[in-house]
């Protein structure tokens, strides 16, 4: 199979173990024995310069979902295409396995990429008035209670109606892209990845009649803290947190960005499912 010619840069951005810099440098040597021009990033500062990733057809992530995720929110506002080799546990959006890493680029390499757009979640913290923190993600937004902390109350509002005030461990909202992840565990739906909706999942929530709803992006979803409870957090994608206080508010609204996810030939997401959550 001929890798086409207009694929002239493809860059990697590893996980910082030995082995994923090991991989990442056998890419590398592979891909420059095409005539393909690749540099690899380990840095995390070295994916916010546009000027590094000028040209480049393709970001290859050697890592896990994590690295993944990390280089989503950095990357989406230059509409980078990405694909994820899993030198991670679970690789459910790192589709390539390492063993087949090699073929399976050269297959993807050899066509027009075919590009899952995944849209994603913009978020602003609000304290008093004043903007705290603003931020893209992919997976999701979690507010919780921490480990000491008995319950946290938060109300939900949808643009500017009321839904109501969940009283348990927190709330996700999550992406389709996320659904797969803390919100699945938390018995949201799954949702197919495509779609583009907001899933709104309590966590272990007091009343039981509490249960996911699936919301249009057309309106922001609000989140007030209202208990007095100290010991709550902000989390994006699991991976940045912040603390938020009684009064606090989360606007969550969809971002303007989208990752945009390249798909391997060999597998659809149903296949991803049956292999990663053990489907028969
Ligand atoms: N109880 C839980 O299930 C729980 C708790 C905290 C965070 N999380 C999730 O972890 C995500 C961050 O992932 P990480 O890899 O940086 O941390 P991590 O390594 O702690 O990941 C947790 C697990 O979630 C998997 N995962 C991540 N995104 C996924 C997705 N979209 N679909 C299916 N599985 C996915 C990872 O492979 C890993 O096995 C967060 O966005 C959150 O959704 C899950
Ligand atoms: N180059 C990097 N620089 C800084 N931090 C990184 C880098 N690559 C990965 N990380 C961090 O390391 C964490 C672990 O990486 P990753 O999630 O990819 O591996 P894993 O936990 O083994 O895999 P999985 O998430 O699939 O279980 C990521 O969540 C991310 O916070």
């Amino acid at each position: 199979m001929a890798i086409l010619p207009f694929y002239k840069k493809v860059d990697i951005f590893t996980k910082q173990s030995e082995e994923a810099k090991k991989f990442s440098k056998e890419l590398k040597t592979w891909l420059e024995s095409k005539n393909i021009q690749s540099n690899i990033f380990e840095n995390l500062s070295d994916l916010e310069k546009e000027e590094n990733l000028k040209g480049t057809d393709l970001l290859v992530v050697v890592g896990g979902d994590g690295s993944l995720l990390i280089t989503a929110r950095r990357v989406a506002k230059f509409q980078i295409p990405i694909i994820g080799v899993n030198l991670g546990r679970l690789g459910f959006l790192t589709e390539i396995n390492e063993d087949d890493a090699f073929e399976e680029l050269e297959t993807i390499l050899s066509k027009p990429l075919c590009i899952s757009k995944r849209m994603m979640l913009r978020v602003n913290l609000l304290r008093e008035g004043n903007k705290i923190l603003e931020a893209d993600v992919l997976n999701d937004v979690v507010v919780n209670k921490a480990i000491l902390a008995r319950i946290v109350d938060v109300s939900v509002y949808v643009g500017d109606r009321y839904i109501t005030t969940y009283n348990g461990d927190g709330i996700i909202v999550s992406t389709p892209n996320g659904s797969t992840a803390y919100a699945l565990s938390a018995g949201g739906p799954i949702v197919y990845p495509m779609m583009e909706v907001f899933v709104l999942v309590p966590i272990c929530p007091h009343t039981l009649t509490d249960r996911p709803i699936i919301l249009p992006t057309l309106e922001p979803i609000t989140i007030k803290m209202v208990s007095k409870e100290k010991d709550a957090w902000l989390t994006l994608d699991g991976q940045e947190g912040t603390q938020i206080f009684y009064g606090d508010e989360i606007v969550v609204k969809q971002s303007p960005y989208y990752a945009h996810i390249v798909r391997t030939p060999h597998k659809n997401y149903f296949d991803i499912l049956r292999e990663k959550l053990n489907w028969k």
